[in-house]
């Protein structure tokens, strides 16, 4: 009997529903290739949840979510719902559901594709081999530090405030996550902080230098996130696995990206100690774009991918999908933002259909 799932698909705003429609289509041959059985339900999130009940997680959808064996989720946000106080916007429904899900390791694999070289803003022998592993802490730091708000001061001066805090249990857990993923790649991990500024990254540096000694295995190196960001830029070769905070790790990754030539190629896995993890893109709802067809739906495929590895122990059947998304690329199939000189521009849903295609050969 056909192994069967529960996935809840999580749409979104923008290029949100876009995107998750050829997910979906791509699953349904992945269901029939590898006799696997997908129950979807769709829940709503972000803004399109403002719009049908005012809040942008609503209980529901955290509930079926929690009741479910993996998340697909596309992207929240936009400019509808920009003038939103902080936490009735989109975002906070994102934050929400990680919170909610205790996701608190964020996987964020960027890897140079052969075939997309061209697409690079950088020059070949500078991203040519790259394979970087971001493992960016997702459920503390400055994203749900408190206090936060934005408040009076005694002259009557609106002030803005957010912050930075970290647990030593917290930097732990991601510490382990992130020297085991190592230690199935290349050993090598750089921890990113801002210890010569900030105390909580000083304890940050401090509780994984001491975690280091557990993994002897693993070569441990530690970078200030300026100047990891230029390092990534510079000579992004000399990184394997990188670990860091919730705000170092959502800028690096948007980074990252770029080495691999668009942010519309490059997936995520959001997962906790137990329970069902959340896949999605690593960019945004796209705005600019959205409704016009032009998404590149392939971080979200790939999201799918790493949905069936991470999430349901189908490797198998991620191979399957990453690929058949090699092959599209290699026949010519491009968006716009992968595009080069001779290749096929395709939009959002002709780029699903080639796929599919490819899938079913
Ligand atoms: N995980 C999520 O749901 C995230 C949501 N956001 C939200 O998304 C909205 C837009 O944020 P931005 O800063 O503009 O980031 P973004 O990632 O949505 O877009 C940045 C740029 O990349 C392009 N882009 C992104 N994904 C693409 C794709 N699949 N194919 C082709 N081009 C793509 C966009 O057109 C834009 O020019 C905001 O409301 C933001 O809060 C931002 C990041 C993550
Ligand atoms: C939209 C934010 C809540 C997060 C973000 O940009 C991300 O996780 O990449
Ligand atoms: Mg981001």
């Amino acid at each position: 009997m056909a192994q069967q799932y529960r996935i809840t698909l999580l749409p979104g705003d923008g290029i949100g529903p876009e995107i998750m429609a050829v997910a979906v289509d791509v699953l349904k041959v992945v269901e029939k290739k590898f006799d696997l059985q997908f129950e979807f339900q769709e829940a709503l999130i972000g803004g399109a949840a403002i719009d049908a009940t005012g809040e942008p997680l609503p209980a529901a959808t955290l509930d079926v979510c929690r009741n479910s064996d993996a998340v697909l989720l596309a992207a929240i946000g936009g400019y509808k719902w920009d003038s939103l106080p902080s936490h009735l916007r989109p975002e906070a429904g994102l934050l929400g559901l990680r919170a909610g899900l205790e996701l608190f390791a964020n996987l964020r694999p960027a890897k140079i594709i052969p075939q997309l070289i061209e697409a690079s803003t950088l020059k070949r022998e500078i991203v040519e081999g790259v394979d970087i592993m971001v493992v960016r802490e997702l459920t503390g730091g400055i994203y749900f530090g408190k206090p936060r708000g934005i408040f009076e001061t005694e002259t009557g001066q609106k002030r803005g405030v957010n912050t930075m805090a970290y647990t030593e249990s917290e930097i732990d857990r991601i510490g382990r996550v992130a020297f085991e993923t190592a230690r199935k790649r290349q050993s090598k991990l750089c921890s990113v902080d801002k210890s010569n500024v900030l105390e909580v990254s000083q304890l940050w540096r401090d509780r994984i230098t001491k975690l280091g000694a557990e993994y002897p295995d693993v070569e441990l190196t530690h970078l200030y996130v300026d100047n990891a960001a230029m390092q990534l830029l510079r000579a992004p070769k000399q990184f394997d696995t990188i670990v860091t905070g919730n705000l170092f790790g959502d800028i690096l990754s948007d980074a990252a990206a770029m080495l691999t030539g668009s942010i519309g190629m490059l997936p995520s896995a959001s997962l906790g100690a137990s329970g069902p993890g959340v896949f999605e893109p690593v960019h945004g709802s796209a705005p600019d774009i959205a409704g016009q067809d032009k998404a590149n739906p392939l971080a979200q495929v790939l999201s799918a991918a790493m949905m069936l590895r991470y999430g349901l122990n189908q490797g198998a059947a991620a191979d399957f999908l990453e690929k058949g998304v090699l092959q599209v690329l290699q026949n010519g199939a491009r968006t716009g933002d992968i595009m080069s000189v001779g290749m096929q521009l395709l939009g959002c849903r002709a780029m699903g259909e080639a796929l599919i295609q490819v899938l079913e050969e």
